[in-house]
């Protein structure tokens, strides 16, 4: 099947079934998350309690956890959720976001990336580097390194912990270890506007929840962010506008969209 038609039939199947999407993340970006999920035709819902997670789970059809703004009552409810998901055999994403700006995020992302076991880790270049225990320039959640300087990073990781790993950035790297993925889609204001990171992550949570490789899924979900990303480029005159027309984007692009405009190569 060609590729842009895998992605089609995943978007469909968002549009169709609404799969529930559990969000465990950060203040900063809850809204543009649950925006970008809905948009795109899931059904996000964002928790902060332990005294519901568990019935979440049961409903739910993908957990994402994003550690962007950490506490120890948050620390404690993404243990619980994981728990709960291995029970019920939800799939779990993990986006690691300032992994290597601190201590309190790199042990974190690592304690999760043991217990939760996600079946995904999306970070940017920096945050999967540190990660994998390389040492890193960090000046916070933005990277300072490209995706191809974590690339090695990026296979050892997904090996250690049996996962699949993607490096964003202005290419993106998916791997699972032993296959690489790149997917060249995209535009340059979707770094200059916060959360665009995150809302990579969720809408990988979203594809997976539809799609059962999640290698496929996180490809898939990685090509269908870049060609929204260059939609919505090509209308905005800077980041506000940016964020509106990718929302609008998300919501509308079609097959032949995708099919005109993806980029993704098979690299080994
Ligand atoms: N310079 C760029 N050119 C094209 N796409 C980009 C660029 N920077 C980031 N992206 C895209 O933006 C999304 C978020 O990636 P990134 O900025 O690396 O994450 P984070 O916000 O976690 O640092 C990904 O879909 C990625 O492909
Ligand atoms: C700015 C900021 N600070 C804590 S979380 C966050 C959002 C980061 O989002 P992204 O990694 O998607 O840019
Ligand atoms: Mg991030």
């Amino acid at each position: 099947m060609p590729y842009a038609q895998g992605i089609w039939q995943d978007v469909s199947a968002i549009r169709d079934r609404q799969p529930l999407v559990v969000n465990l993340t950060n203040t900063v970006v809850t809204n543009t998350t649950a925006n970008a999920l809905l948009a795109l035709g899931g059904s996000p819902i964002m928790s902060e309690s332990r005294l519901e997670i568990d019935e979440l789970l049961a409903l739910s059809q993908a957990l994402v956890l994003n550690i962007g703004t950490l506490h120890s009552r948050q620390i404690a409810l993404m243990q619980e959720a994981a728990r709960s998901a291995m029970e019920r055999q939800v799939p779990v994403v993990l986006d690691p976001v300032g992994a290597g700006a601190t201590r309190l995020r790199t042990d974190t992302a690592l304690a999760l990336i043991q217990q939760a076991r996600p079946e995904i880790v999306r970070g940017n270049a920096s945050e999967i580097m540190a990660l994998a225990g390389e040492s890193i320039q960090s000046s916070g959640v933005d990277s300072r390194h490209l995706p191809e300087e974590a690339k090695e990073a990026a296979a050892a990781l997904a090996r250690a912990h049996a996962c699949i790993v993607c490096v964003s950035g202005e290419e993106d790297v998916v791997t699972n270890g032993k296959e690489q993925w790149c997917v060249r889609n995209g535009h340059v204001l979707m770094s200059k506007v916060t959360g665009t990171g995150c809302v990579a992550t969720a809408l990988i949570g979203g594809f997976r929840a539809v799609n059962a490789s999640a290698l496929t899924a996180t490809v898939n979900a990685m090509g269908l962010m870049g060609v929204a990303g260059e939609m919505a480029g090509s209308q905005a005159s800077g980041p506000g506008t940016f964020q509106a027309s990718f929302f609008d984007a998300l919501f509308s692009l079609s097959e032949i969209d995708i099919s005109a405009q993806l980029d993704v190569e098979r690299l080994a």
